[in-house]
């Protein structure tokens, strides 16, 4: 089988014509790469999300001013370029839709509108890498992502990716496609196969579409170029000293993912997974540095990485009975029914306790309701919000008894609410106030990088 990859630059590698000619570099120097999937500029989707929730027609134009400013700032070092005026033109047209999009939504608060601009980063950014690509002799063909991914279901969290068209749509897509030619397509965007509009696939979700894309092409690698070399120890940008993890199993990241590490979006391992496609996470910016590989290996025991969570809640369901296998089985059944995603899971005789995100009364309340008339009329629902979730993610925890002791005292120094899975396999988590996570991150951290700790 021929090399086949997917890269995907995130928002920090579009953000300027400078970054996207250094995509533009690494994909020259591997014919391999055909399809090429883009995220927004960084801080673009931010925008747009706001625009939406803008209360006055004032602040709609206030926030277009300074989009129009930051693509203003993007085509200046183009200067003297046939280019610039190209990307200018594309820029203007894409800015005159941008407005008339948001006043409509501002009238009608349409959910398919809402989808439509949140996705428009994404649409001027592949245009754009597409145009720059080609000025540097880079040929590529610009393709929506409508035209690659399908999904189903209701709500983003829940959308269910259609594979097989999927696989027929990209497959489609190749086979057409001339030899020294590359895809460039929008992360984040996708088609629902039921209304045939276009729906998000949840913020992050770039690197979501790249290893759906990855999965449905077969390809041999999916590249996941970012700001930083790898998947690291912990969050560089609060945690001193951290350093990229050179390998990971898919496993180990899909844990790292779903508890905060936003270097990978937590659903994008799954379809690489699926297809035993290893996934190579580095740096834009140093792109012969370091990077992680994430593949099928065997796991080194130990603690790898350190990652938080903001805003969780802290659920706890009370209810007599549920030493029953078939309560607690019809529980869990009701909350996964309820689309109720969970980071944390503890299960005890008469309660199960949770770590969720998004929760607010109105959730609350639908979660209570509809667990009464399922036939838990007896259940008592306690919620702690405005909480925040440290983590540590490794394999075999449990043999690492030095580090499980040491882990242990280190407690008994922070203000720790709740602590699940200490001695578990491969993730203890520690739920604390806001105000105490940075300490308590660099100690856990501290833990990980110091070797006479983390021996067996
Ligand atoms: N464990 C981790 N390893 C690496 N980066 C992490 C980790 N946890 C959080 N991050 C943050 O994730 C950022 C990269 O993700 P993101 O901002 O979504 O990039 P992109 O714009 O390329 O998609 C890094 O700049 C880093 O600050
Ligand atoms: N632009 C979208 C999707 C995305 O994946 O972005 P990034 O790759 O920059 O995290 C967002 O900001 O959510």
């Amino acid at each position: 089988m021929s090399a086949l990859k997917v890269a995907k630059f995130g928002g920090t590698s579009v953000a300027s014509f400078e970054s996207i000619l250094q995509c533009a570099n690494i994909v020259k120097n591997d014919k391999s790469v055909k399809v090429v999937v883009v995220s927004a500029q960084a801080g673009i989707t931010e925008k747009l999300v706001a625009l939406t929730r803008s209360r006055s027609l004032e602040h709609i134009s206030l926030i277009h001013s300074e989009i129009t400013q930051f693509y203003e700032n993007f085509t200046l070092p183009m200067y003297g370029l046939p280019l610039q005026q190209v990307c200018n033109e594309a820029i203007s047209i894409w800015l005159e839709q941008l407005a008339r999009k948001a006043s409509r939504f501002f009238h009608t608060r349409n959910n398919s509108d809402y989808h439509t601009i949140i996705s428009m980063g994404e649409i001027i950014s592949s245009k754009l890498v597409s145009m720059i690509f080609a000025s540097c002799r880079l040929q590529n063909q610009e393709r929506s992502a409508l035209e690659l991914i399908s999904v189903s279901g209701d709500e983003y969290d829940d959308y269910q990716v259609d594979i097989a068209l999927c696989t027929q749509a990209c497959q489609q897509q190749l086979e057409l496609l001339p030899s020294e030619q590359l895809i460039v397509t929008q992360g984040f965007i996708a088609k629902h196969i039921e209304t045939d509009e276009l729906v998000t696939l949840g913020r992050g979700g770039s690197d979501f579409s790249a290893a759906i894309i990855a999965q449905a092409s077969q390809a041999t690698e999916l590249q996941i170029w970012t700001d930083v070399e790898g998947v690291y120890s912990g969050d560089p940008r609060i945690i001193a000293d951290t350093f990229a993890i050179e390998e990971l199993s898919y496993r180990a990241t899909a844990m790292l993912a779903n508890l905060g590490a936003k270097v990978l979006h937590r659903k994008s391992i799954e379809p690489a997974m699926q297809g035993c496609i290893p996934i190579k996470v580095a740096s834009t910016f140093k792109p012969s540095g370091k990077h992680t590989l994430i593949h099928n290996i065997n796991e080194p025991t130990g603690a790898y990485s350190v990652t938080y969570l903001n805003n969780v809640s802290l659920l706890t369901i009370n209810q007599s009975g549920l030493a029953e296998l078939t309560r607690i089985q019809l529980l869990l059944a009701l909350i996964t029914q309820l689309g109720l995603h969970f980071q944390v899971c503890e299960l005890h005789a008469n309660s199960i306790v949770l770590i969720t995100q998004n929760m607010d009364e109105a959730r609350l309340n639908e979660i209570d309701q509809y667990l009464i008339s399922n036939g838990f009329e007896d259940i008592l629902i306690q919620c702690e919000q405005d909480l925040s979730l440290a983590s540590i993610v490794g394999s075999q925890l449990n043999q690492a008894s030095r580090f499980t002791t040491y882990v242990t005292n280190l407690l008994d120094e922070h203000p720790v609410i709740r602590t699940f899975g200490l001695g578990h396999e491969s993730v203890m988590s520690f739920v604390v106030e806001p105000q105490h996570l940075l300490a308590l991150l660099q100690e856990l951290h501290l833990a990980i990088a110091t070797e006479s700790v983390t021996q067996l």
